[in-house]
């Protein structure tokens, strides 16, 4: 063979080898890891100054945030108006919160999370019925951030369910097995909406911004698009040059995040990424890009990223909530005047989703392309 052709041979080759390791990282990354790995492959490892920086236990320099703290049973009660100052604070200067006391019961909270591990642990088959890369699908399992897209994958896997009216035609398209999750996720995400509509009642107050004929339909709010998504980021061979999500920040108005015992989420704070401690039981709570927009940059859609680990697997549970599909989203009216000019061009969901599918995965900047003024 004459050495061109020999060459062509070997990129033939590598490219077959190449594209046969594409299809097999679209199964996910559990499905990488019952094959056994000690080493992670080259497409989740990232570039050195993106890896995240791990510290060990004995070094003790881990820097841990206790976020602020917002008590919802005092939200309710005579205390409101200190606690609204509390949440506005927070959305301020974190873009999070914790919120605790909130009224969904323990177990509630329990059988998402649980059933969450079960479907994860359903034999690769059993999961695949319901893979798609249609972004637009009321029911997908995935895996990295956007699959379509990443150059480097991340070390996620997960299963979205859309909520939006709980029909029994919508049911009946989420994952039937294990037997309880229709059950468990309906349950959970109809609690979870209620609890969000209390919230962003809060929320819109601690804005100023009361239900009055000016202001736009507040309905709009409460009666918004829901998607669940339960993310699962199995243990790590080498967790220090990957990433189970990477700095992102969230499209909607606000997320509702449970995760379990074990950390892995950092968000960045004057500049420094921190980890999150859990609180059993509580919610981190977040502004999305949709409510920093609303709310004319007052209120701060922040970055956060998920660590994995090389001893526990980890589950969480996203709740994300946002105005109805069709609804435009632009700065509330009744948050701008001659010293406060609108500082983002209106937007609504399909202009996002045109976005997220159209690049891949830079960090902010779907945010960053609606402000007027950079
Ligand atoms: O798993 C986590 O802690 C965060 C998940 C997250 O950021 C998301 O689903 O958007
Ligand atoms: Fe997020």
């Amino acid at each position: 063979m004459c050495p061109t052709m020999n060459i062509l041979a070997t990129e033939k080759i590598k490219e077959n080898y190449e594209g046969k390791n594409e299809c097999k990282y679209q199964k996910g990354v559990r499905h990488l890891c019952e094959s056994g790995i000690t080493k992670i492959p080259r497409k989740y490892i990232l570039p050195i100054s993106d890896r995240p920086l791990i510290v060990k236990k004995e070094e003790k320099i881990e820097e841990n945030l206790n976020l602020p703290i917002i008590d919802f049973a005092q939200l309710q009660g005579p205390n409101r108006s200190q606690v609204l100052k509390s949440l506005a604070k927070a959305c301020e200067e974190y873009g999070f919160f914790q919120l605790v006391n909130h009224g969904i019961h323990s177990d509630t909270i329990q059988h998402i999370i649980e059933v969450g591990k079960k479907f994860f642990e359903l034999p690769f088959e059993e999961r695949a019925k319901y893979m798609s890369i249609d972004m637009q699908a009321p029911v997908r399992v995935g895996t990295s951030y956007n699959q379509n897209k990443d150059g480097v994958f991340c070390w996620r896997d997960f299963l979205k369910l859309s909520c939006h009216s709980l029909s029994s035609d919508l049911l009946s398209l989420w994952p039937s097995s294990p037997v309880d999750l229709r059950e468990a996720a309906s349950n959970y995400s109809k609690q979870a909406k209620f609890l969000y509509q209390l919230l962003v009642g809060a929320i819109l107050e601690s804005l100023g911004i009361v239900n009055n004929n000016d202001s736009q339909n507040l309905k709009e709010f409460e009666d918004g698009s829901q998607l669940l998504v339960l993310n699962c980021y199995p243990s790590c061979p080498e967790p220090d040059l990957t990433l189970g999500m990477p700095p992102h920040s969230d499209y909607g108005l606000l997320t509702l995040l449970l995760q379990d015992e074990v950390k892995g989420l950092q968000i960045q704070h004057q500049g420094k990424w921190l980890t999150v401690e859990p609180i059993p039981n509580s919610f981190v709570v977040n502004v999305g890009d949709h409510l920093e927009i609303f709310s004319n940059g007052r209120y701060k859609s922040v970055l956060h990223r998920v660590l994995v680990n090389s001893s526990k697997s980890r589950i969480s549970v996203a709740s994300l909530h946002s105005l109805p599909y069709s609804s435009k989203i632009q700065p509330s009216p009744n948050l701008i005047n001659e010293s406060n000019p609108k500082l983002y061009k209106d937007t609504d969901f399909a202009t996002f989703l045109e976005y997220i599918s159209s690049c891949e995965h830079k960090s902010k900047s779907f945010l960053e392309s609606r402000k007027l003024i950079n």
